[in-house]
């Protein structure tokens, strides 16, 4: 069986996390082995990358080497392995939330963003291919309402501690690359919880990921 790398996006709050539990047992249930994992993140190295990232302060250009270092520490270390041995990969983000972050929240270069997408991505699992996620699941949910979600629920990092505006920001960053790409499954995150999952189901039903 070919491996299957799924991605989760959204702003913060945007209720991704909640539907990762689910979707794993969706997937062991139709006989899969899953990996789950989330960026940055994934790998010890990785993972200490994510602290630095989350908690220092740094100029975008630092900011999107380290998320990309991470990344290729992943990629290299747990997702290229386990799509080789055919296995689900469920990502809690990938690299659209570094378009969407960097890009679309901290304003920084999309030309650069790219060119460090090929040098990270370009032939990491099949040669002569830039490794994406076959289905992106777009939590999308406006700004205002992932705040109100969030307020309180946890000590904000250096991200979740910006103000309302860079959120729409990175939510537009999103809406412009999932308008490049049919691989995004646009979920209208604002429904109850139930609801949500429901579009899940229908967004894999229809691209044939589960029967
Ligand atoms: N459909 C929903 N309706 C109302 N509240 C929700 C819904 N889905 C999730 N929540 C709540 O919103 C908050 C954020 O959800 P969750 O942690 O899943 O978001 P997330 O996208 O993973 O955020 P982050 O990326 O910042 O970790 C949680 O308190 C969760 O219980
Ligand atoms: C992959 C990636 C992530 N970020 C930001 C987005 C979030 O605010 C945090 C991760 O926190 P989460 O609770 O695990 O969602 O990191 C980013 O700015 N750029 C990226 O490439």
């Amino acid at each position: 069986m070919s491996g299957l790398f799924l991605s989760l996006e959204g702003i913060d709050g945007a209720g991704k996390s909640s539907h990762i539990d689910a979707l794993e047992a969706l997937f062991r249930a139709h006989g899969r082995q899953v990996v789950r994992t989330r960026e940055p993140g994934g790998t010890p190295l990785a993972e200490t990358l994510r602290s630095l990232v989350l908690d220092q302060p740094m100029d975008p250009l630092t900011e999107s080497l380290l998320v990309f270092a991470a990344r290729r520490d992943h990629v290299v270390q747990v997702i290229a392995p386990a799509l080789a041995r055919g296995d689900v990969v469920l990502c809690d983000r990938f690299t659209d939330a570094t378009f969407a972050y960097q890009g679309g929240g901290r304003g920084f270069d999309l030309d650069v963003l790219a060119t460090l997408e090929r040098w990270v991505q370009w032939g990491a699992a099949e040669a002569e291919v830039l490794l994406q996620p076959a289905i992106t699941l777009w939590f999308d949910l406006p700004a205002e309402v992932a705040a109100e979600r969030l307020a309180g629920a946890r000590v904000p990092d250096r991200f979740e501690s910006q103000p309302l505006e860079f959120f729409r920001r990175v939510a537009a960053g999103y809406a412009a690359r999932a308008a490049q790409s049919d691989r995004f499954a646009r979920i209208d995150a604002g429904q109850s919880r139930d609801q949500v999952w429901q579009q899940v189901l229908i967004a894999l039903h229809q691209r044939k990921l589960i029967a």
